[in-house]
């Protein structure tokens, strides 16, 4: 069954559609967007060796000349070098401003390329083909574009849309399962930021879910988009509400920068530890009942995710360093701290104004060294 995900944005509305078979279906859906029919598509080695001839296939079934672009995986490539590379070789073919990018891979492909898709020439349009479970609930959707530097994550970006996401559900059978555990984490944050239900949902199918089993998988891929989709809608550009898609970010973030954007934490397990951290922050400040926090680790440990600083490779981390990249976090304000608290499972609000040292104590507490 095919759904699609509507992101009614007034000035650049698009569909998430979601299924099996989508990659065979790209040529016709994409086709409409098409001036003229070529188009650059952007992958990482391991996807393009696995699904490229499939997607190449389908561009060319409906008449579009294919020119990949292929870069190397990981998070590395989301960097000032892999921007530059991307761009020069975008540059050599002669891409015009009516022609339309497709980023077919993870969450590092989908923002670099959107990234690249926002600057080249000014800006072009992009299509995201997200092949990870990451991507396809979360980052293919939504604008948010961005590279890291070695000060921190996503620090230069733009909000930059695409036209239209195709999240094919039979692409993740190929997915490691420690990718399929890292996406997951992204899916239980929507139940813990704001759908009790969908919370109590995971409790009972998480496994099916990270089993692939496909009405589970379709259920948590699409409800975990109605929601971004929503939040989106209503805040574009991260002035209010979309800040609670942040929700293990700030604690999240500074792992990964502690660590190096390495194979040693991935995005979603650093924001499985992040939203773990975060409600237990939440309860040592007397904001959400303690047994809601041991709740919510127990949903995250049960799919295999850390919720411990000690359970991160790189422990024991110092707290006065782990603040520092905080400070750095796009939500800060005037220098001052804001996190994603809770005040129980399915209920998160912004709290501005939190004071550096009240989480540099937290983490101490945590096992952080000072
Ligand atoms: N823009 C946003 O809103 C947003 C949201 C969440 C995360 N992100 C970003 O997304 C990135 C993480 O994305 P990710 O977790 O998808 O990582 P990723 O893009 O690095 O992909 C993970 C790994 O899986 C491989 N892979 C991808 N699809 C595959 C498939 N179908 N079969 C086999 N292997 C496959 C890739 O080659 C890579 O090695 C981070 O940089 C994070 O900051 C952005
Ligand atoms: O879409 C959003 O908004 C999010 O915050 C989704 C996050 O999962 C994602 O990791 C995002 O890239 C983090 O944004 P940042 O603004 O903190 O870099
Ligand atoms: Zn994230």
């Amino acid at each position: 069954m095919i759904r699609v995900v509507p992101v009614a944005l007034a000035d650049h509305a698009y569909d998430v559609v979601i299924g099996p078979g989508l990659v065979d279906e790209a040529g016709a859906r994409i086709a409409p967007l098409l001036k003229r029919k070529r188009t650059a598509v952007v992958s990482d080695e391991t996807v393009w060796a696995l699904h490229g001839a499939r997607l190449t296939r389908a561009l060319e079934g409906a008449g579009i000349a294919v020119f990949p672009v292929v870069v190397p995986p990981g998070e590395q490539t989301k960097s000032f070098e892999g921007l530059a590379d991307l761009l020069d070789r975008l540059l050599a073919l002669e891409l015009d401003r009516s022609d339309v990018i497709v980023a077919f891979g993870g969450g590092v492909v989908g923002d670099l390329t959107g990234f690249a898709a926002a600057i080249y020439k000014r800006g072009v349009d992009f299509v995201q083909i997200p092949t990870t479970l990451l991507a396809q609930v979360d980052s293919s959707v939504g604008g948010k574009t961005a590279i890291d530097t070695p000060r921190g994550k996503n620090l230069v970006g733009a909000f930059h849309q695409p036209k239209l996401v195709l999240a094919d559900l039979d692409v993740l059978s190929s997915l490691p399962e420690r990718e399929m555990r890292a996406g997951y984490a992204e899916v239980i944050k929507y139940g813990l930021l704001g759908d009790f239900t969908f919370f109590e949902w995971l409790e009972t199918n998480g496994a099916k879910v990270l089993a692939r089993e496909p009405q589970a998988l379709a259920h948590a891929v699409a409800r975990s988009v109605e929601m971004k989709a929503e939040i989106v809608a209503e805040d574009e550009k991260e002035k209010g509400v979309r800040a609670l898609l942040n929700l293990g970010h700030t604690f999240g973030h500074a792992l990964e920068a502690e660590t190096g954007y390495g194979a040693a934490l991935l995005h979603g397990e650093a924001v499985a530890a992040g939203q773990a951290i975060a409600f237990r922050f939440s309860a040592a400040r007397g904001l959400c009942e303690a047994q809601d926090a041991a709740r919510a680790e127990r949903a995250i440990a049960a799919a295999g995710l850390p919720t411990r600083l000690g359970e991160v490779t790189g422990h024991p981390f110092n707290a006065a360093a782990l603040v520092r990249h905080m400070v750095q976090d796009k939500k800060a304000e005037g220098g001052r701290l804001t996190f994603i608290l809770a005040r129980r499972l399915g209920e998160t609000f912004v709290a501005k104004d939190v004071d550096e040292g009240t989480v540099r104590d937290f983490l101490l507490a945590e096992g952080a060294l000072p």
